[in-house]
């Protein structure tokens, strides 16, 4: 495959940048009272709207011809089929089978993986049903009522995002708790607010081999045993999710308590596996699949929709010509709903781990920039800490904002007044405010000459700062699961087009190989010598501080 920069398209994109560059979307909108209907696409109870980017429907037009160019259709067909392409770790990537409804065959080295995908759903809803209504309990014969996962990266972030999402469908006397940090405040912290007799541990890694997992985990099991005083009691408080079935016995969790999942599903896709035991046991695994009922959905429609009628496809495009045309450096995702405060947090790992890559599929430099450095807080807290540099400071940070037209709760008028915000942010980014209307409305407060004037450009916002809005009736688990498919294809389709491999995380390697050696070199009683003098100078002043 061609380098993305060599592609006919990428020369007519940076030719159309120039046209672009020069013009305002303000009088886009007041020239076109049709732009909203012509930019913006519904996906069930979904609304995309992406009229207030830096368009016209040649932009459009030519950003489909890279996504062909650049091979997508085949591209989707291949991971739909399950063709390892992750290439660096002779992997298929088929977290759409975890999630695949319909259950039609998907085939891998010839094997359908529906059953396996079916048969720990089944596992799932027997356990944490079982769970739920108090048929499984703790060893002194206790109804659970905390859950704890431990894990980290994709084996944390999905599901806390996912039970923080879905904190309205939480049963009433169940306390889903995180730990993920070695550090032992946040392990210390959780197990302070639990007790032995009724705490369920999910050990959930992958690889099952992740130092801070697997530290905490033993961590977790001496505090359990320090009351318990039985080893046969473990089996009923401690679970694993793991695709090492080999280290999870060494580990002593009987084989009947481990979740399996498959290599072919990467850590950071794996919110519809059994990585998602912690939120069917916090929401009932009804809910749970309709979260996968909501990223199947999104999955047919990234697999079927025309490109020009495909939001993934749509909103990996419009990243792209920012991100390689415009020389944007970050993406934000704002959500003005309180219950998806972590979505942007996973949406890093989701992102910046699968397209923070510099070599392309032939292991050579890319020559382009490749995925943004995604950030976000929930709506309208970051307006009162960093919008100011969104609105006026001189960088271009393309936006995403987030919002469900009716809350779960009910209090007055503050879901009105939420709302009010999340519709104003897109429409000020956009519209700005002009140098005469700033002199306008000061000279209305009063103001006059050169004060009036230092004033006014102070008070100028340039506008023509590009959104995209997402507006749902309600985040329900089938919504969620919808909306975390969308920016799976959405990382998706801009890696294919960009020619990396966005499934592997070589770069997240060296750092833990020179934690062992250092861990090493700290047990020493003599001085660390062995690096840089700026580490070794560091390692050396932490011994002082002890
Ligand atoms: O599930 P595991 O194997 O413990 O890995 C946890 C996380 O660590 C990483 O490998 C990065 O170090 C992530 O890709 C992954 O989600």
């Amino acid at each position: 495959m061609p380098q993305a920069t060599s592609l006919p398209a990428w020369h007519a994109l940076q030719e159309h940048h120039k046209e672009i560059s020069q013009q305002h979307m303000r009088d886009w909108f007041e020239a076109d009272p049709q732009r909203f209907d012509k930019f913006s696409l519904h996906f069930e109870d979904i609304l995309f709207d992406y009229s207030k980017n830096l368009i016209n429907e040649t932009t459009v037009s030519l950003l489909l011809d890279l996504a062909r160019q650049a091979g997508l259709a085949e591209k989707i067909g291949a991971m739909y089929s399950g063709q390892k392409i992750n290439t660096t770790e002779n992997r298929a990537v088929l977290h759409i089978a975890l999630r695949n409804r319909s259950n039609r065959p998907i085939y891998l080295d010839g094997r359908d993986v529906m059953p396996d995908v079916n048969r720990v759903l089944e596992q799932m809803r027997q356990f944490s049903e079982e769970v739920r209504i108090g048929i499984r309990r703790g060893y002194t014969g206790k109804r659970i009522r905390d859950v704890v996962n431990i894990g980290i990266g994709g084996s944390d972030l999905g599901p806390y995002t996912a039970v923080t999402a879905l904190t309205p469908y939480i049963k009433s006397d169940f306390r889903p708790h995180f730990v993920s940090n070695v550090d032992e405040s946040e392990l210390l912290d959780t197990l302070d607010q639990c007790d032995q007799e009724t705490t369920l541990f999910l050990v959930a890694s992958k690889t099952f081999t992740t130092q801070e997992t697997m530290i905490n985990a033993h961590s977790a099991r001496q505090w359990f045993l320090a009351k318990a005083r039985d080893e046969g009691a473990i089996s009923k408080h401690f679970v694993a999710i793991s695709t090492n079935a080999k280290l999870v016995q060494e580990f002593g969790i009987d084989p009947d308590n481990m979740f399996e999942f498959w290599d072919w599903v990467g850590g950071r896709y794996s919110l519809c596996s059994a990585i998602g035991l912690s939120v069917a046991l916090a929401i009932g695994m009804e809910r749970f699949e309709k979260i996968l009922d909501g990223a199947h959905a999104v999955d047919e429609h990234f697999r079927t929709a025309p490109f020009e009628r495909n939001i993934p496809v749509l909103m990996a495009l419009l990243g792209i010509w920012y991100n390689n045309f415009f020389g944007a450096e970050s993406h934000a995702v704002l959500p003005y709903d309180h219950h998806l405060a972590h979505l942007p947090t996973y949406l890093q790992q989701a992102d910046m781990e699968s397209n923070g890559k510099g070599v392309d599929l032939q292991g050579k430099p890319v020559g382009h920039q490749t995925g943004p450095i995604l950030w976000g807080q929930p709506g309208a807290n970051g307006q009162h800490a960093f919008y100011q540099l969104i609105h006026q400071g001189t960088k271009l940070i393309p936006c995403d904002f987030l919002a469900g037209a009716q809350s779960h709760r009910h209090l007055g008028a503050h879901h009105p007044t939420l709302m009010s915000n999340f519709f104003a942010q897109p429409e000020a980014l956009m519209r700005g405010r002009t140098l005469e209307q700033a002199r306008a409305e000061l000279k209305k407060e009063g103001y006059s000459g050169e004060q009036l004037e230092k004033l006014a450009h102070a008070k100028t916002f340039p506008g023509n700062r590009p959104t995209n809005s997402f507006l749902y009736r309600k985040l329900t688990p089938r919504t969620l699961g919808s909306l975390i498919a969308l920016y799976e294809h959405k990382i998706f389709t801009q890696g294919a087009i960009w020619n990396i491999n966005s499934y592997d995380q070589m770069g997240v390697e060296l750092g833990k190989q020179l934690a062992n050696t250092i861990q090493t070199d700290m047990a020493k009683d003599a001085p660390t010598t062995g690096h840089d003098c700026s580490t070794n100078g560091l390692i050396n002043y932490y011994r002082q501080l002890l």
